[in-house]
């Protein structure tokens, strides 16, 4: 038989693909810190809605609602994703019609060279030969040269038609799946849950491939086995009988061989999934592998993941093994046959020598295209399993629907209310965050938000935004429940600052003007003004300078992230302030900023507060404790109070800072009030100190 066709695999790139969120429209993948994508844990987990209480289908998820999704598999998935691949193809109908016909022309070019070698044995055996149609020698050489010419010509069209069109579905199914992607709650992407990096690279080439490639080759294999089998009827029905015999167990093995490998093929992505999780999780985090000296360790995980990989290759190499060794076993076996049976045909002169010849070809191009009809097939099982993983993730619904509900209007201010509200993290049912929370911010209110660590006050801003929904109770904005608006237009009245901001690949201009397309260079000038940020107008390119290039501040950033979300105006500020510390000078400029944004009093500010000097701005302070609010007052109110937690709280941050300074630590039942104020003071004081003259204003030389 001819050499086995090679099966073609993806190459798997393991590019950290830069999953930016689309800061309007889209669930916002990156307010969180983007470490979080790393997190450890999978588990497949969707909401369901009930309707038995609160809005029509907006209510809680219900813990029964709660079911695991699973790769489909099974027949009905097999066929439906068959179609849904088959049905990718349709916008290429015309190039893929093109190939088709180039593909017929092509192989009936092909199929004729065993006929024609055969004619040509006979002819130079013959005593009295005769060229058919009267040609002369040399014509009948040029009429075989350009019958060649045409067949390479239509082969090489054909191969590019389908590649190209193979690309172009590849390109559509990404951009499909990384839309899909970004629609989709966080949880599900931070987590690793939907594997996404591996999906939008691999299995979409794998389908991509399946379709057009594999097809095209699939397709030359039918036509080459059975224009092979009709023409070696005409040569001869009792041979070609005879060879017939060895198909039922080939056929059989190719089935049982296709299904087998499609299973491997599910388990092979879902390996190289963790492998590529692995390797994005420590070098996205290559600072903290090195300076704890953990390459060796990072490399050990890693090396256990390709080894798993590549466990799952041996098997697949050893099932092709033991199958193209069969199969190509019983096509040398039959070809012997045919040689022994058909020579005795030609001895008893059934048949001539040249037929015998053509025959023994048309075998052998019988037998190469079941071959490659083999690997056709395994090739579409592979897609089919690879088109699984991208149809699930294409199809799946996110627990937050992105595309329904009231669309709430630019301008529109109103209070915000969590009311009653409980709540528990999907990969964490059971764990309650917050207990019976209640909290009202009125317009323009600002209320700050403390509380020891992990006591739950980045989920409330969690909620507020809605990378998660309550699991009792709801939320609030001027008497409407979020739940009810549309997710974008509800985003759009929010403008975050994070705890570690995230800047993309780009200009601070580009950066700050994230998702707000339409900002004009005033705006964003405008905007950093507001936000302090003045380092900018002292780069050397101002605005336009490539972040890329440059190593900002926490400080600095923070006031970028400050900028990027007055940008929008937003009714309402989410702060989460850093807890790591900013120097004297950088706080205070945050700081300064902030209370730009508070003395407007247009905008409702809920501030997630570490610092003494952002607490004191607020004008409310609640204290989280245990998922609740233990207490709720004004600074001063909460200050004087001695016997209250926030002075406690205080006094433990009092300590920290005076032993960080090897202060006399403050007495243990808690700062005095005159203590807290000197502190606060003393911020405010740094704070003149450090206000530099305003920085100049769009018209000025730097400003680009
Ligand atoms: N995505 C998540 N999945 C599961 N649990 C989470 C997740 N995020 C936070 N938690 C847990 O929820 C609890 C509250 O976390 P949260 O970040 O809201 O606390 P915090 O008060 O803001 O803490 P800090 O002041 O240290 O930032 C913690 O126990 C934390 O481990």
């Amino acid at each position: 038989m001819l050499g086995v066709p090679t099966c073609r695999t993806a190459s798997y790139s393991s590019a950290i693909l830069d999953l930016r969120c689309a800061y309007r429209g889209l669930p916002n993948l990156c307010i969180q810190n983007p470490r979080s994508f790393s997190r450890a844990g999978v588990c497949f987990r969707t909401r369901t809605y009930s309707t038995q209480s609160g809005p029509q289908n907006l209510t809680t998820p219900s813990k029964a609602g709660l079911f695991s999704r699973l790769i489909p598999s099974g027949p009905s998935a097999t066929a439906s994703s068959f179609r849904k691949i088959v049905a990718l193809a349709k916008p290429e109908r015309k190039p893929l019609t093109t190939a088709v016909g180039l593909l017929l022309v092509s192989s009936a070019v092909t199929m004729s060279i065993p006929f024609t070698i055969g004619k040509l044995i006979d002819f130079f055996s013959s005593v009295n030969p005769q060229i058919p149609l009267g040609l002369s020698t040399w014509q009948a050489s040029g009429a075989l040269l350009f019958l060649f010419s045409a067949g390479a010509v239509a082969n090489a069209g054909r191969t590019y038609l389908m590649r190209m069109s193979g690309q172009r579905i590849v390109a559509r199914l990404r951009e499909q799946t990384y839309s899909a992607a970004l629609r989709q709650e966080v949880e599900f992407v931070e987590r690793g849950e939907g594997d996404v990096l591996s999906r939008l690279s691999v299995d979409t080439t794998i389908v991509g491939e399946s379709v057009t490639q594999n097809l095209s080759d699939g397709l030359r294999a039918v036509v080459m086995s059975f224009a092979g089998l009709g023409a070696m009827f005409y040569l001869s029905p009792t041979l070609t009988t005879l060879m017939l015999c060895v198909v039922p167990p080939v056929s059989f093995g190719v089935v049982f061989y296709g299904r087998y490998l499609k299973r491997l093929s599910n388990r092979t992505q879902e390996a190289m999934g963790e492998m590529s999780k692995h390797a994005t999780e420590s070098l996205s985090a290559l600072r903290t592998v090195q300076a704890y000296n953990a390459q060796s360790q990072e490399q050990q995980k890693f090396h256990e993941r390709v080894l798993n990989v590549l466990n799952l290759a041996k098997k697949e190499a050893i099932a092709s093994g033991i199958f193209f060794g069969s199969t190509g076993w019983s096509g040398n076996v039959t070809i012997l046959a045919l040689l022994g049976y058909g020579g005795s045909l030609v001895s008893q002169g059934e048949i001539t020598v040249g037929d015998l010849t053509s025959l023994l070809l048309y075998t052998v191009y019988v037998g190469s295209g079941l071959q490659m009809l083999t690997s056709f097939f395994s090739s579409i099982m592979r897609g089919i399993g690879a088109g699984n993983r991208v149809f699930e993730l294409l199809g799946r619904e996110p627990a937050i629907p992105t595309d329904s509900g009231v669309v709430l209007g630019p301008h529109r201010r109103g209070p915000v209310k969590f009311e009653r509200v409980a709540f528990e993290y999907p990969s964490r049912r059971g764990v309650e965050i917050l207990k019976d929370f209640d909290l009202e911010i009125g317009v323009g209110e600002s209320v700050a938000i403390v509380g020891t660590s992990g006591s739950g006050k980045s989920s409330i801003q969690s909620l507020l935004l809605r990378y998660y929904d309550p699991v009792q109770g709801k939320v609030t904005f001027d008497g409407q429940d979020i739940r009810e608006l549309r997710i974008d237009s509800w985003r759009n009245a929010i403008g975050i600052v994070p705890q570690d901001p995230v800047l993309f690949t780009g200009t601070i201009a580009s950066n700050i003007a994230f998702g707000n397309l339409t900002a004009t260079r005033e705006q964003i000038e405008h905007a950093a003004r507001e936000a302090n940020c003045e380092f900018v107008w002292g780069m050397p390119k101002g605005f336009d300078t490539e972040i890329g290039r440059l190593s900002l501040s926490g400080g600095q950033r923070q006031r970028l992230a400050i900028a990027r979300a007055l940008l929008k105006k937003p009714a309402i500020l989410a702060l989460d302030e850093a807890t790591s510390a900013l120097d004297a000078n950088s706080e205070n400029r945050v700081n300064d900023a902030v209370d730009k944004i508070l003395r407007k009093r247009q905008t409702t500010c809920l501030f997630v507060a570490h610092r003494l000097s952002t607490i004191a701005r607020a004008e409310r302070i609640v204290v989280l404790e245990g998922g609740r609010i233990t207490e709720s007052g004004t600074y001063r109110q909460l200050v004087n109070n001695p016997s209250s937690r926030f002075r406690a709280l205080m006094a433990e941050q009092l300590h920290a800072a005076s032993t960080q300074h090897s202060i006399t630590p403050p007495p243990s039942r808690g700062p005095s009030p005159e203590q807290v104020e000197e502190v606060a003071a003393q911020n405010d004081e740094e704070d003149e100190e450090a206000k530099k003259p305003p920085p100049p204003s769009s018209n000025s030389k730097n400003s680009t």
